[in-house]
């Protein structure tokens, strides 16, 4: 079943909030607690002086926008997403549908070099400069998963980065762009005050992943729940990446993160383009918290699996659905 891209609904509420901002160039010991506070307060963070290159960035931006800026049956050439590939509207497998078109890489270098050959007229730049892009955010996210675990008092502090740092991790880029769309007056709630006057770009989801690292330009429509029926929405910052925790570090902290349920809606003039790297463990890897994070007053809430089984569960499901609700422990466990 096709479901038609929603409007915002007149009943939800907007709320403006200050979301943590952490600049990683101060103090180590500092950054890991404001980092741990933020992913136990929201599940995200905006981090700045964060190290990635601009020009890497500015390379990659550049690559996004011309290749989405390519008449569309050229652009098909590089599709159907399935999961990999270029996609325009609708987001996975299952009939979900957003006011955008998108590019979805494995990081995998094989499989770059082999999906440039049609997403670009000069293959082996595409390749470099994406894979230039991967290397430099993986880093990051490495760094930031390292501060974690450091900031939670687990010992072994490399026990999150080491998952998506291995060769044979499962890790996806995605590019996204949400080309202007006008809403149409008459969906307009002009009594509510936070009016959303603009359409689901990609709707309420969490990232099956370990941990999202997305940057944007400067156009907003990124929002966040961390209640129902409330969206935060966050202001777009060029200079920064939003990190989000994924499913995968929800179950690794055995659910003492939380993977944040977020979308991104469209702009009635302006085009927004986003970038995601999703940091994703090696197929094989079972998730299992460490045991710091296991203790009588907190029990072990899920079941052990491996990045296999719920990868598998996450596609066989809906956008918006809660998929790591399946694999919770039953009480009596
Ligand atoms: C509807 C779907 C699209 C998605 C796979 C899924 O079945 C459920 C999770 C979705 C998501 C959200 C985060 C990322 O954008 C993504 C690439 C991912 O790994 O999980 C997408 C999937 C997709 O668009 O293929
Ligand atoms: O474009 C955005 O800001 C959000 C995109 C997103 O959530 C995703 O690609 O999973
Ligand atoms: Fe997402």
């Amino acid at each position: 079943m096709v479901v038609p891209s929603p409007t915002p609904l007149s009943t939800e509420k907007v709320r403006a909030v200050d979301l943590p901002i952490i600049d990683l160039s101060a103090q180590r010991s500092e950054v890991s607690k404001l980092i741990v506070k933020a992913c136990d307060k929201f599940g995200f963070l905006k981090v700045i002086n964060h190290g990635v290159p601009n020009h890497i960035i500015a390379k990659l931006e550049h690559e996004g926008l011309s290749f989405f800026a390519k008449p569309v049956p050229e652009k098909l050439r590089a599709g159907p997403a399935n999961p990999f590939g270029y996609g325009c509207k609708t987001i996975g497998l299952n009939g979900d549908m957003g006011e955008l078109e998108y590019l979805t890489l494995n990081t995998n270098p094989l499989s770059i070099a082999e999906r440039s050959k049609t997403i670009s007229d000069d293959p082996s730049k595409f390749s470099s400069i994406v894979s230039d892009y991967i290397e430099a955010v993986r880093g990051l996210g490495c760094e930031l998963l390292d501060l974690m675990a450091e900031g939670l008092l687990v010992t072994d502090t490399s026990v999150f980065s080491r998952l998506i740092r291995d060769v044979d991790g499962d890790s996806v880029l995605r590019l996204n762009h949400y080309p202007p769309v006008q809403v149409d007056c008459k969906d307009m709630d002009t009594s509510h005050p936070h009016d959303n006057r603009n359409k689901v770009g990609f709707g309420e989801h969490s990232d099956p992943q370990i941990l999202t690292l997305l940057r944007s330009n400067d156009v907003g429509g990124l929002q966040i729940s961390i209640e129902d029926g409330v969206w935060i929405p966050v202001t777009p910052d060029p200079n920064a990446f939003c990190v989000n925790v994924g499913d995968m570090l929800q179950a690794m902290t055995n659910g003492r993160f939380v993977s944040v349920r977020h979308r991104a809606l469209t702009n009635s003039c302006k085009s927004r383009m986003s970038v995601a790297f999703f940091g994703a463990p090696s197929l094989q890897t079972r998730i299992i918290a460490p045991p710091e994070l296991v203790t009588p007053n907190r029990l072990s809430l899920y079941r052990p699996f491996t990045w296999a089984e719920y990868k598998k569960a996450s596609y066989s499901l809906r956008l918006g659905d809660s998929r790591l609700e399946l694999f919770r422990k039953c009480i009596e466990d």
